[in-house]
Order: C-alpha cells, then sequence, then structure tokens
C-alpha cells in the first residue's frame, strides 16, 4: 500500500464526518444559511493567506527546481484562483477586498494555520506536504461528491463554490501532492511514516472543525476580541 492510501484510509472516519457536516451538506443541497456562508468565506480567505505562504516555503524547501516551480505554481493558483472566487463572492456580498483581508481569524481558523506554520517551518518538506495535503485532497473529493447532487453546481450561490473545488485544475494540486508525498516516503522507517501520519490526522481534524467554526460561526468572545 501507498503511503498517501495508508493515510487517507487512517483518516476516513474524519473525511467522512467532514462530508456528512451540516456545513458541507448545505452547500449540495442549497440550504446552508448564506450568513453562514459569509462567515466562512472571510475566514477562509484569511486562511488562504497562511496557506499560501506555505506553498512559498515548500519552494524554498524543495530539493529540485522542478518541484520549486510546481509549488511556485500552487502559490500562484491559490492567490490569484482559489482567492479570487472569495473575492468574487464577496463582491456579491457587498463585502470588500480590504474588509476580506482584515478579517480578524477566529480561534480555530487560527489554530489550524498556526498549526501548519509551525509544523512546515520546523520540519523537512515531507512534514510540509504532509501537513497541507488533507486541505486540497479533502475538498476535491468533497467537490466531486457535492457535484453528484442534481443542481448542485448550478445553485444560484453555491454552485461556482462546488464547481471549483470538484474542478480537474484543482485536483490536479491534490493528485501532485498526493504523488509527491509517495515519492518523498520512499526508504522511511515506520516510525516516521508513523509520526507523519499524526501530522495528516490533526489536519484532518482540523479540516473538520473549520466546517464546525463556520457553522457556528465561532469567534473571539465579545470581552476579548
Ligand atoms: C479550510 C480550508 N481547507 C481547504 C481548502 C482548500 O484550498 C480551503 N480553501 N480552506
Amino acid at each position: 500500500m501507498s503511503f498517501s492510501q495508508r493515510l487517507h484510509d487512517k483518516a476516513q472516519p474524519i473525511w467522512e464526518a467532514s462530508h456528512n457536516h451540516p456545513f458541507v451538506q448545505g452547500i449540495g443541497d442549497g440550504s446552508l444559511n448564506l450568513e453562514k456562508f459569509k462567515f466562512f468565506m472571510k475566514q477562509d480567505y484569511v486562511y488562504l493567506i497562511d496557506y499560501a505562504r506555505l506553498f512559498a516555503l515548500a519552494s524554498m524547501k524543495a530539493t529540485s527546481l522542478e518541484h520549486m516551480s510546481m509549488f511556485a505554481k500552487m502559490l500562484d493558483a491559490t492567490l490569484n484562483v482559489e482567492m479570487d472566487l472569495h473575492r468574487q463572492y464577496a463582491a456579491k456580498l457587498g463585502i470588500s477586498n480590504g474588509e476580506l483581508e482584515d478579517t480578524q481569524p477566529a480561534p480555530m481558523a487560527l489554530a489550524y494555520s498556526s498549526y501548519m506554520l509551525s509544523v512546515s517551518e520546523r520540519g523537512s518538506l515531507i512534514d510540509l506536504v504532509t501537513a497541507i495535503l488533507p486541505c486540497a485532497w479533502s475538498y476535491y473529493e468533497i467537490g466531486k461528491k457535492l457535484a453528484e447532487i442534481p443542481g448542485a453546481m448550478e445553485h444560484e450561490f453555491y454552485g461556482e463554490w462546488v464547481t471549483m473545488y470538484q474542478s480537474e485544475e484543482f485536483g490536479e494540486i491534490a493528485d501532485w501532492l498526493i504523488k509527491l508525498i509517495d515519492q518523498l516516503a520512499e526508504g522511511l522507517p515506520d516510525n516516521e511514516l508513523t509520526r507523519l501520519e499524526e501530522i495528516f490526522l490533526h489536519t484532518s481534524r482540523f479540516e473538520y472543525m473549520f466546517w464546525e467554526m463556520s457553522y457556528n460561526e465561532e469567534t473571539w468572545p465579545a470581552h476579548v476580541r
């Protein structure tokens, strides 16, 4: 079994919980309260700023020009394609780019980004790839599953979100990271693979908590904001 398959199997119950989360199901069937989606898009925007930084760090840690260049492409795709979707949604909702950028990260969003940055700054390239893989891979899986729901991609508001994350372009990022992690894991001892597995499970759990945070619009208590 490949290391990526081992990771996927181990994290499956967590990913299943994310897919079945009412926030995700609400995007698929169009029933999600728009205020919750607005909260999510603002939090996700600031999350993506740090996520993009991780691709820049990955390019720095990469040892081949081919990998450096691929991470640079992912940096560009995150900053100028994926975040553009957020800016378009925000504009429709009367939220300016400045407001998006000034969003105060909610506790769980800050914890997730800080965990990924900490693991990635301290570790090697495979630590970083392991930490960021659930982000791209689970969203691609969720996008493809939601796209199977009749009308999900045509929904007047959530259709663009589903269309984006089920797209081949988005899936190429996940597919390339999956191939890379299997390359980087070649020959590593099992105790090292088990250590990396825990990182993958942590960011898979954070993915679930990001849906939970968005559904409950969790922010800092008013008196400590
Ligand atoms: C929280 C989160 N996870 C994954 C993705 C996919 O890029 C995203 N946009 N936001």
